[in-house]
């Protein structure tokens, strides 16, 4: 390891506006410096951001608009392209590319529109750019909408297999109750477990600006600190706030993560019952099982059954004896086509990759 993290930072409307009814650029060229800091040190930056709507609004001078999903929806697909052309510039002056994603739960809950946009991410990371992502608005309906970029930003963390989730809001973190009504309340700064009682305190947002208050944001650190993640609610506009964070210094309320990330993560991917079987030859079946080894096309001697890129597959020896479970990179019909073959020649037999391995180590369970 070479120290280096992966930091999903989400900012919400209220930091993004700073309370006011506009985009405060100056407050956010803050947040873009920091994240620039980190990443030139080579941390992996992922950006999840809200304000499409706060944008939209901006934009088309406060419309009247009737109170309809439709509305939002109007105003988020206008604020979209102000929002993302505000990143991309206040990344540019650190010489820094950025990469839009605009996701939806059914992205994240289809196995191979999940693994899609896994791979874009990556993709991104890899090279250096940072995705900045906020939720599809335009085309969410109520059932596949996360309808929140709170919960959006822990199916990200999940999705980037991000070491640390940075939840940035306008209060310095959960307090005992919510401080804009309550002067006594006081700020938790560490929780260990989410319970009926943590849920009790964390209210909605009353600025009309925010979605959800902290009771999201308490949804999204129990999903994202169950998946291995460590998560942290803080304010925005706390100095240093991204980077004592990166540090482990204390800031705003920390979640620890619950779990080593990769075996929460494989539990994920491996609850439904293999969608078919790959039967591979006794080197790949060695280079599996001793040296921990991803599943080549070259080691594949056949396939049964019609599934899609995505699901779980069975791994067996020749002996027919199980030896892994596996998510395929690619689809049956695929697979048949370039089992024995090199990997640099998949590209020639498909017409399209999705990279080298068919069954990535990261992706299987041994038995
Ligand atoms: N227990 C609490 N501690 C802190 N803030 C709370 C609490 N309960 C409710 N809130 C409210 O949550 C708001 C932040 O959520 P929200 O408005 O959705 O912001 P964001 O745009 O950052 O997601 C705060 O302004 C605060 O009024
Ligand atoms: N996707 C919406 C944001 C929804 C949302 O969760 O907002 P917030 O509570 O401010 O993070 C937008 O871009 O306006």
């Amino acid at each position: 390891m070479d120290g280096s993290q992966t930091l999903v930072v989400k900012l919400g409307t209220s930091v993004l506006t700073g309370g006011s009814r506009r985009l405060n650029r100056a407050h956010i060229v803050e947040l873009v410096r920091q994240c620039a800091q980190l990443h030139t040190a080579g941390h992996r930056i992922v950006i999840v951001t809200s304000g499409a709507i706060a944008a939209g609004r901006e934009h088309l001078g406060y419309p009247e608009l009737p109170a309809t999903i439709a509305s939002k929806q109007l105003l988020a697909a206008v604020g979209q392209s102000s929002l993302i052309q505000l990143w991309e510039q206040l990344f540019s002056i650190y010489g820094i590319h950025i990469g839009q994603m605009l996701l939806t739960r059914a992205d994240m809950e289809d196995r191979e529109r999940f693994l899609n946009a896994r791979d874009t991410l990556r993709a991104l990371l890899d090279n250096r750019i940072v995705p900045v992502i906020n939720e599809n608005d335009a085309v969410a309906t109520a059932e596949i909408k996360v309808g929140d970029n709170d919960n959006l930003s822990a199916l990200v963390a999940i999705l980037a297999d991000a070491d640390k989730l940075l939840l940035l809001t306008d209060q310095a973190g959960l307090y005992t109750a919510d401080p804009r009504t309550n002067p006594n309340a006081t700020l938790i700064t560490e929780v260990t477990a989410i319970n009926d009682a943590l849920r009790a305190i964390a209210g909605d947002s009353v600025s009309g600006l925010g979605t959800g208050g902290m009771a999201t944001k308490i949804q999204a650190a129990d999903v994202a600190s169950r998946a291995g993640v460590d998560v942290v609610i803080a304010a925005g506009s706390k100095p240093g706030v991204i980077g004592d964070m990166m540090a482990d210094l204390p800031v705003g309320t920390r979640f620890h993560a619950l779990e080593m990330p990769l075996e929460t993560r494989k539990r994920w991917l491996f609850g439904p019952p293999p969608a078919g079987d790959i039967t591979v030859d006794n080197g790949a079946l060695a280079a599996i099982r001793e040296r921990g080894s991803s599943l080549l096309p070259k080691g594949i001697r056949s396939v049964e059954g019609d599934f899609s890129r995505g699901v779980v597959v069975r791994i067996r020896g020749l002996d027919g004896k199980d030896l892994a479970h596996g998510v395929s990179r690619y689809n049956s019909d695929a697979l048949r086509m370039i089992a024995g073959q090199h990997s640099q020649q998949i590209s020639q037999i498909l017409g399209y990759e999705y990279g080298p391995v068919a069954i990535h180590r990261d992706d299987m369970i041994i038995y």
